[in-house]
């Protein structure tokens, strides 16, 4: 799938949201989504997820089954947890049983009969989760899908993304917190007032740029790699410390 050329703009008299967007999102692949408050990443997903149409521009080549979960669950709607499964289900023409595997597995069971505006906001996280499991997706666009999940279920959502990334399903994932930037073979992208910089992990160093070394404990460098390309910046490496004796 691709961005092709994407601006967008709320409104007609309002500043861009998105600014030539050009970018790809190969198949098998998970594309985190990073970057500062208010930088465009829900705007980014819910193009991509085709919520919304770009203002110039097009996203190319996207596939056929796109699964949707926006950063809040929309639950103002007259149904039950089962119910609504059931109707989401009913819609894309596939059995009555098709979330049983998704209730099972997001824990939802003891929840089929509770009015969706009476769910936890992660609860209903996980109702959104499963009808956008309904049908294998060829992309997978969640929203900072951790909001709200207890620890047990916030384990879900990598080996979730990994399975669609195996079955040839690409991922979309804003992740301000870095709790999937780690998954292995992922690429990141950040969002920066509208234009999208995918991470050049390779790229050579610029002659104005300024290398600045930093020293975190080990138990948080993973975190500190995160915050740091979250917050735009480009990590060259993660080293150990080659005098531990002397430093002490
Ligand atoms: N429905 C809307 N109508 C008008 N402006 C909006 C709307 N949704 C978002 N915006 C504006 O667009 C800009 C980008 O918002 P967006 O939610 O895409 O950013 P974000 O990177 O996801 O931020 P956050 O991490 O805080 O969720 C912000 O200035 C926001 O106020």
């Amino acid at each position: 799938m691709r961005f092709d050329a994407i601006w967008f703009r709320y409104a007609r008299r309002a500043g861009w949201t998105l600014r030539a967007v050009t970018a790809a999102v190969e198949p098998g692949q998970t594309v985190v989504v990073l970057g500062p408050n208010g930088a465009g990443k829900s705007t980014l997903l819910q193009v991509a997820a085709g919520v919304l149409r770009p203002t110039r521009g097009a996203v190319r080549d996207r596939p056929p089954v796109v699964g949707w979960v926006p950063e809040r669950f929309p639950a103002a709607q007259p149904f039950t947890t089962l119910g609504y499964l059931r109707a989401m289900s009913a819609l894309r023409r596939l059995p009555e049983t098709a979330a049983d595997h998704w209730i099972d597995r997001l824990g939802l069971t003891g929840h089929l009969h509770t009015p969706l505006g009476d769910l936890s906001k992660g609860t209903a996280q996980k109702v959104g989760l499963a009808q956008a499991l309904l049908t294998p997706p060829g992309l997978l666009v969640l929203d900072e899908p951790w909001e709200g999940l207890d620890a047990a279920s916030r384990v879900l959502v990598p080996q979730i993304v990994a399975e669609v990334t195996e079955a040839g399903g690409a991922v979309l994932v804003s992740d301000h917190r870095g709790e999937i930037a780690g998954l292995p073979g992922a690429v990141h992208w950040t969002v920066r007032t509208g234009e999208v910089h995918p991470e050049q992990q390779d790229g050579p160093v610029a002659a104005d740029d300024v290398i600045v070394e930093v020293a975190v404990r080990r138990h948080e460098a993973a975190e500190a790699v995160v915050r740091l390309r979250a917050s735009g910046h480009r990590v060259l490496g993660v080293r150990e410390n080659a005098a531990p004796e002397e430093a002490r």
